[in-house]
């Protein structure tokens, strides 16, 4: 029933729905490819020497050096100014980019125009599994590795990655150059397969189909793009067994399923194959060497200095000329009223939102000027508000990602299969599984963030920001929705942290609870500092019982 260009051509699009599959794991939509496949395809097949001459294999070799060489840099080129969009823009910019390349093909002399090129036909079936088999190995062995699991945390929640360290403009244009690298590959394949390669082989609807295989395969499981052009490949096959020969029935199948695949099955059809949560063994835990620590500011050593620092949003002043110092081992209380301006100040602090007036340095750096993933290497590691879980990741993938500082890099080491890359991977998962333990969450390693319930979800978020091994541990109301018992439990948590030499800066609506954990209060109004102090002088200080203890937060002082 099949024949070898069937064969051939499962590969080719299973190799080119992985240039695809390669920026949609970091949550990136491009159409660029065909653009970088033809340019790939048609320089290779003009530079590589003739096969009668070297070889089949080496002129094959040299052609796709050429071609993923020519990919990357083209991805380089156009990563570097696009890699600030977003979504459906990123996605609009790279589809323009793809269409100048068609157009310019057309119209030089040298790829042959609208006619195309000639190119001999060398790829043998082999060789095309050969090298689609290495791809998968790559995105295989990408998956569980530092890198992959930073690109993961970047497709589920781009700020929270940055906050945990991740340097996210690096990690997505490494993303779009293998992109690039590999839509060469597939360009070079195509033009040394199909003798004759045109510029309308890269139009508008290879990218369409390229996308197609990589979204109903699977762009979250590294098996995904394969499994999507086997299932698509087969079509026309299967028609051609049953006798019906209509060409619109394949393209008209591919877009029904890919809507099918959105609406019911987000994973793809590799999502329908079990999957097995890295798991610790909780005994393995004890013993093992904890990863470097760092050497946490003196008591009385400053680690917040905030100067004059003000933030407006448009005629709002959700910050007026706040002074503040905090020092090394502190547990500082944050409060006021809703909307007081408290998530502003420790957005600025974490170097998530600019001062619009006066300056802040935290732990020797400017937050604001200083990119939000040096904020988090020089120490800084927060909790949000809002939940910002990386939600299909495990409840220890999370904590891992967290730990991206602590971690070393395994990719290239797990690559090259090196025993030293595995040891580090274990030595980083049994380091989130202690977070998890000192949150009390070791029972749910396995289970994926968005399963948890709302209070362990506030748990993990705790355990991801421990496992960066900070000295200023900001927490955005952690003890919401958590009932008293655990509060309480959360305030000991606290306690012993700050034991640690960890400086603590603690939002909570909870007043009890601030009172009872921390040393000093600090008590925002209407973006202004109203009153500073030990929780005696706060409990009594007039200002802040008219302010505070008078709105709608009473139930909660009381
Ligand atoms: N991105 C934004 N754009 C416009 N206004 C904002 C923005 N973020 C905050 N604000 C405004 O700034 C003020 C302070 O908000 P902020 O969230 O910092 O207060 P908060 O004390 O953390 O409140 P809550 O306790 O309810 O979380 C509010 O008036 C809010 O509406």
């Amino acid at each position: 029933m099949f024949t070898e260009s069937t064969f051939v051509f499962i590969a080719l699009s299973a190799i080119f729905a992985y240039s695809f599959y390669a920026v949609l794991v970091a949550g990136q939509l491009s159409l660029g490819q065909a653009g970088f496949a033809s340019l790939a395809g048609f320089t290779a097949a003009a530079l590589a020497p003739d096969p009668d001459s070297v070889g089949d294999l080496p002129a094959l070799l040299i052609a796709i050096v050429i071609g993923m060489a020519v990919g990357a840099v083209t991805a380089i080129v156009l990563g570097l100014p696009t890699m600030r969009l977003r979504g459906v823009f990123l996605a609009i910019a790279t589809l323009a980019f793809a269409e100048a390349v068609r157009i310019l093909i057309i119209n030089m002399e040298w790829t042959g125009g609208a006619q195309g090129m000639s190119v001999p036909k060398v790829l043998e079936p082999w060789m095309a599994w050969a090298i689609l088999a290495l791809v998968a190995y790559w995105f295989w062995r990408q998956g569980a590795s530092g890198y992959g699991r930073a690109l993961a945390a970047i497709r589920e929640d781009e700020l929270a990655a940055r906050a945990m360290g991740i340097d996210v403009g690096r990690h997505r244009l490494s993303a779009f150059i293998a992109a690039g690298a590999i839509a060469g590959l597939y360009g070079v394949l195509w033009a040394f397969y199909v003798r004759l390669i045109a510029p309308e082989d890269f139009g508008f609807a290879k990218a369409i189909d390229g996308l197609v295989t990589a979204v109903v395969g699977g762009s979250t499981n590294f098996i995904g793009p394969l499994l999507g052009s086997v299932f698509l490949e087969m079509i026309p096959e299967v028609q051609r067994a049953i006798g019906i020969e209509a060409g619109w029935i394949r393209p008209f199948l591919a877009g029904l399923l890919m809507l099918l695949v959105i609406l019911f099955l987000p994973g793809g059809l590799a999502s329908l194959l079990p999957r097995r949560p890295q798991r610790v063994a909780v005994d393995g835990a004890q013993g093992a060497n904890a990863l470097s620590r760092r050497a946490h500011p003196a008591h009385g050593e400053s680690v917040v200095n905030l100067v004059g620092l003000g933030k407006d949003y448009g005629g709002v002043h959700a910050n007026k000329d706040i002074d503040l110092h905090i020092t090394g081992g502190e547990v500082l209380g944050l409060i006021g009223p809703n909307g007081a301006g408290k998530t502003t100040l420790v957005n600025m602090i974490s170097g998530l939102s600019r001062p619009t007036s006066g300056t802040a340095e935290v732990l020797g750096l400017h937050p604001g000027t200083a990119a939000v993933h040096k904020v988090a290497a020089a120490g800084v590691s927060r909790t949000f508000q809002q939940s910002k879980l990386f939600g299909q990741l495990s409840a220890l993938e999370n904590v891992m990602v967290g730990g991206h500082l602590v971690g070393r890099p395994t990719f290239l080491r797990r690559l090259l299969w090196l025993p030293s890359a595995r040891q580090d991977e274990q030595r980083l998962a049994l380091h989130a599984l202690r977070c998890l333990e000192r949150v009390g969450l070791e029972d749910k390693q396995t289970t994926r963030a968005s399963a948890l319930s709302y209070g362990d979800q506030r748990r993990l978020e705790i355990a991801r920001a421990l496992a960066s091994d900070p000295s200023l541990l900001i927490l955005d109301e952690p003890a919401a929705g958590m009932n008293h018992v655990e509060a309480d439990a959360l305030s000991d948590l606290i306690g012993s942290l700050a034991q640690d030499g960890l400086t603590i800066l603690l939002i909570e609506h909870n007043v009890g609870m601030v009172m009872k954990t921390c040393s000093r209060i600090v008590v925002l109004n209407f973006g202004e500092v109203i009153a500073t102090g030990t929780p005696e002088e706060i409990a009594n200080n007039p200002a802040v019982v008219e302010a505070y203890l008078g709105s709608s937060e009473s139930e909660d002082a009381t």
